[in-house]
């Protein structure tokens, strides 16, 4: 039996919220308040018993994990963390994560960065909050960095801090204000993209034009947020840079954009690297109507799903079994 259980669940998230590619990211939860991203638990033992497996896995998405655990993203994050404590010349403790796996894989749902930031955050909590959350932010992009090759804090920093959030230029992350009464209906489709290869399709260079386009939407965006100018907003969430060379991998995005439109959404962009795609609707009347057509016409109802999400203010959220 463990002596302390640290829990950390952490939300899915919306990776690039379609105008800030790298840059921008938004934490939702469920409408109906269900959990939608992953937890880890680090069990702490007595150091009498011997812990022989230092990560086990459970959840519905847990077969689909690689199978050797020092494969799992959350394995390097406890190997990160143990360096740290190495270098501070302080004592690791004789401890256990259990990762449940709640968000399917490649799905464009954050689900790596959730996994990253439960159990970074748990172990910062269980070792007295070691880092700060500046520092701890920066670890997280480090470990995102090792599955997408590329260092990006659009998903983990909404999992970690909640809100919308904005990636700075001095490598932080500022919380933007959003409408909050806004809903979004997330479809996970069913299949799987890994970040590494819809990152394969971009190119290096961008035309002048699509830089100036792009530049114009996010500083509109930006505007539309600090003068509260719904329209604005909804009008510049879009893509013009990614977008293009990624509707290669989501053949289905521009005309279920178009048959949404019909019905009363608002928006409708890729989440993250996809497939999952985010609607933006105003009321849950119309978000049941969008619902109901992404389920009939848009996911593989095998293994797809669509959610009604809101905004989730609070990121991480921690549970220790010592108070
Ligand atoms: N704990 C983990 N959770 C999720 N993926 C993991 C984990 N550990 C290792 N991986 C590997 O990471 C890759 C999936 O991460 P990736 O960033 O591509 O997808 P995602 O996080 O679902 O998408 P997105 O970042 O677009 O929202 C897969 O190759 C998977 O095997
Ligand atoms: N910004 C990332 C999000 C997915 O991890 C991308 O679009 O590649």
């Amino acid at each position: 039996m463990y002596i302390r259980k640290v829990s950390s669940y952490a939300p899915a998230s919306i990776g690039n919220f379609a105008i800030g590619f790298d840059i921008m990211g938004l934490s939702i939860t469920p409408y109906d308040n269900e959990k939608l991203g992953d937890v880890v638990e680090v069990l702490e033992y007595d150091e009498s018993m011997k812990v022989s497996n230092c990560l086990v896995v459970s959840g519905n998405y847990a077969k689909s994990l690689p199978e050797l655990p020092n494969k799992n993203i959350v394995y390097h994050c406890l190997q990160a963390f143990n360096e740290i404590l190495k270098k501070k010349n302080i004592e690791q403790k004789n401890i256990q994560l259990h990762l449940i796996k709640n968000l399917p894989i490649g799905s464009g749902l954050g689900s790596s960065a959730s996994s990253v930031v439960a159990s970074l955050s748990a172990l910062n909590y269980l070792y007295n909050k070691l880092l700060n959350p500046d520092e701890l932010l920066i670890l997280m992009g480090k470990m995102e960095e090792k599955i997408s090759g590329t260092f990006h804090l659009d998903n983990v920093a909404p999992s970690f801090l909640g809100g919308l959030q904005l990636i700075l230029s001095n490598g932080l992350s500022k919380r933007l204000e959003i409408f909050d009464s806004w809903l979004y209906v997330i479809a996970y489709s069913g299949e799987k993209i890994n970040t590494i290869d819809a990152r394969s399709v971009l190119p290096q260079n961008l035309p002048l034009r699509a830089h100036i386009e792009h530049t114009k939407n996010l500083s509109s965006f930006l505007v539309g947020l600090q003068t509260k100018n719904e329209n604005l907003v909804l009008d510049n969430i879009k893509d013009v840079i990614v977008e293009p060379n990624r509707r290669v991998l989501m053949p289905n995005l521009v005309y279920a954009r178009e048959e949404l439109k019909k019905i009363g959404c608002l928006n409708t962009n890729i989440s993250g690297a996809g497939p999952t795609i985010f609607n933006i609707v105003k009321d849950i009347k119309t978000a049941n109507t969008v619902k109901t057509w992404l389920e009939q016409n848009y996911i593989n109802k095998k293994n797809g799903f669509v959610k009604i999400c809101k905004l989730n203010s609070g990121g991480a959220v921690y549970t220790d079994s010592n108070f």
